[in-house]
């Protein structure tokens, strides 16, 4: 039986002396909009954003039984559906095909100068976006027995949310509401046509030069796959790209691009921008003085900042901060314990997959009273520039904060790894990063790390020992070989040196 036909099973019929959501209760409320009738309603969980975050938790407890109101006053599926993980990554498909034109040559492969045809590439983009929008769709929630409101929501209690037609009572409060592009204040910014996130894959051709301020993930995903497209690109990144993964596998990445052509500016900040006759002029402060860029466009990705706005929160007696909704690692809001925040909101890091697993959290802890925690597991991280820079748990630079000079590392290369060489592409390396014997991080720059590292984050997230990581037949030739030989060099010294030797060789005797 599928996830909704047990779902509709499971759904609970209204409690006695409770209003069924889909009967409209007619009197008129204080928040009603024009004429349009307000519903009071009661349920045991309200979610407030459909986003990643959102549409997990408000599956997980309706698939349970339970009665759920979901909130929506945009797309449903988020900024991940709409905006981000997915658009982005089918951009960078796109881009990879213009990549393997070129370098099809150093296979014998001739194809010639790769075109963009923009539209094309955005028709691509909204194929993807089309194709799993139906899985967040308010119809599949309904289906499952959620009711959805496409309204804008906020608080008007601390068990009350409000929108224009419905005023809800609840058990739990979810608050999902997601991030959105931090626009630093550098001077000017605000009034030149900057682009972000939201609006970058909906140009209406591609950019002769973009200019990037900034350098994470968003930035350099971005940065490649437009240079790839065939614009001119520099990102303007004031500390170093890449910054929370290890240095030296965010510099090879770093260096592929620039190998690519795209122009990276480390330790440079925005001074100031401006427009003129439809051109960007960015200032940006270096080490070496100040230097003036000129673009067609410029994308912000300077980082995020929470959604909070418009959802009264004082109202909810809800505390938050910059980070977003303050909440313990429970996930529960400090000051209203009916109130939970997951996602991007949460302040824990934006990922789709955090935000998944916090939903995750909130089911255990909330509905079957278990003791699950945002961070009992390990996080991993993928950044999908070509090579992929991979990481879970800690980094190198991270464990030695922690744990001082105690902390090893073992190394595997891809220049050694066979299905790395047959394929051409050996850049990078797989690296455990061990404290007392236990792995507490790993991280991979390379093809494919992406799909690599999640052997590492099973180990970890179930608490194996570094040895189950070389007790494994590993088929030949994959590029995951690198984890059993990075594991399997850890012990080498211990399998092949000399008492190992001694051993065997008065094993030898005795037989
Ligand atoms: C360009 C880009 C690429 C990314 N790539 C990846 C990736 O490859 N892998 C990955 O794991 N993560 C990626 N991310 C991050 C990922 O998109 C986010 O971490 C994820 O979408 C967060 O989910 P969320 O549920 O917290 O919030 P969101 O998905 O932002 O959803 C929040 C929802 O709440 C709604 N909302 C807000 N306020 C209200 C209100 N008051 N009332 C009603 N509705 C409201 C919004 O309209 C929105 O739909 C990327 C992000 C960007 C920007
Ligand atoms: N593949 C993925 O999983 C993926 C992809 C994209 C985004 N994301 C998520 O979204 C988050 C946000 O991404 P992001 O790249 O916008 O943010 P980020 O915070 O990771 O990086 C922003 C960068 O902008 C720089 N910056 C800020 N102000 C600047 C200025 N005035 N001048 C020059 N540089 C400046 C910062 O130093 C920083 O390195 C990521 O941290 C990640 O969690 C994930």
């Amino acid at each position: 039986m599928n996830d909704d036909a047990t779902a509709k099973q499971n759904a609970r019929a209204p409690i006695p002396g409770e209003q069924d959501p889909d009967k409209v209760n007619t009197e008129p409320a204080p928040h009603s909009v024009g004429a349009a009738p307000h519903r009071n309603l009661k349920a045991d969980l309200v979610v407030i954003g459909a986003g990643s975050g959102g549409l997990s938790a408000a599956a997980g407890a309706a698939m349970l039984g339970l009665k759920v109101i979901l909130f929506e006053k945009g797309e449903m599926g988020g900024d991940c559906l709409n905006s981000g993980c997915v658009p982005s990554k089918a951009l960078i498909s796109a881009a990879k095909y213009a990549a393997a034109a070129r370098e099809g040559i150093d296979y014998g492969i001739v194809t010639g100068t790769p075109v963009t045809d923009w539209p094309k590439v955005q028709a691509h983009i909204r194929s993807a976006i089309d194709t799993i929008a139906p899985v967040d769709s308010q119809e599949r929630f309904e289906g499952l027995g959620v009711t959805v409101i496409r309204e804008h929501a906020k608080f008007s209690g601390p068990n009350t949310i409000n929108s224009p037609s419905a005023t809800v009572k609840a058990r739990r409060i979810v608050i999902a509401t997601g991030s959105r592009a931090f626009i630093p204040p550098v001077p000017g910014l605000a009034t030149v046509n900057y682009l972000t996130n939201e609006s970058i894959f909906d140009i209406d051709k591609l950019p002769l030069h973009l200019i990037i301020l900034g350098g994470g993930p968003i930035g350099m995903e971005m940065a490649q796959a437009f240079r790839r497209l065939g614009s001119e690109v520099t990102v303007v990144e004031m500390s170093r790209v890449l910054a929370s993964s290890d240095e030296d596998h965010a510099k090879v990445a770093a260096d592929t691009l620039r190998d690519e052509g795209v122009t990276l500016l480390e330790g440079h900040e925005a001074a100031s921008v401006s427009e003129s006759d439809g051109t960007i002029v960015l200032e940006a402060e270096g080490p070496d003085g100040k230097k003036i860029l000129r673009g067609s466009h410029l994308l912000v990705a300077a980082g995020r900042q929470p959604v909070l706005d418009g959802l009264d929160l004082e109202a909810g007696d809800v505390e938050y901060d910059k980070r977003g909704i303050k909440v313990s690692q429970k996930l529960r809001s400090i000051s209203n314990k009916r109130v939970w925040a997951l996602g991007d909101v949460a302040g824990f890091g934006q990922f789709t997959h955090l935000a998944g697993w916090h939903a995750s959290v909130l089911v255990r802890r909330a509905f079957f009273k278990q003791r699950s925690r945002a961070d009992s597991l390990p996080l991993p991280a993928v950044t999908y520039t070509s090579p992929e820079v991979a990481q879970v748990g800690m980094t190198e630079a991270a464990a030695r904060d922690e744990y001082g000079e105690k902390v090893e590392t073992s190394v595997f290369a891809f220049n050694e790894n066979d299905r790395a060489i047959a394929e051409g592409k050996t850049k990078g390396e797989c690296k455990l990063v061990i404290h007392k014997g236990k792995l507490v991080g790993a991280s991979i720059v390379g093809e494919g790390a992406g799909d690599i590292i999640q052997l590492f984050g099973y180990a970890m997230s179930n608490g194996m020992k570094l040895t189950s990581l070389t007790n494994f037949i590993s088929p030949y030739p994959t590029r995951t070989e690198v984890v059993k030989r990075a594991a399997s060099a850890h012990f080498s010294g211990a399998v092949f040196g000399r008492p190992a030797r001694l051993l065997v060789n008065l094993l030898q005797r005795i037989a």
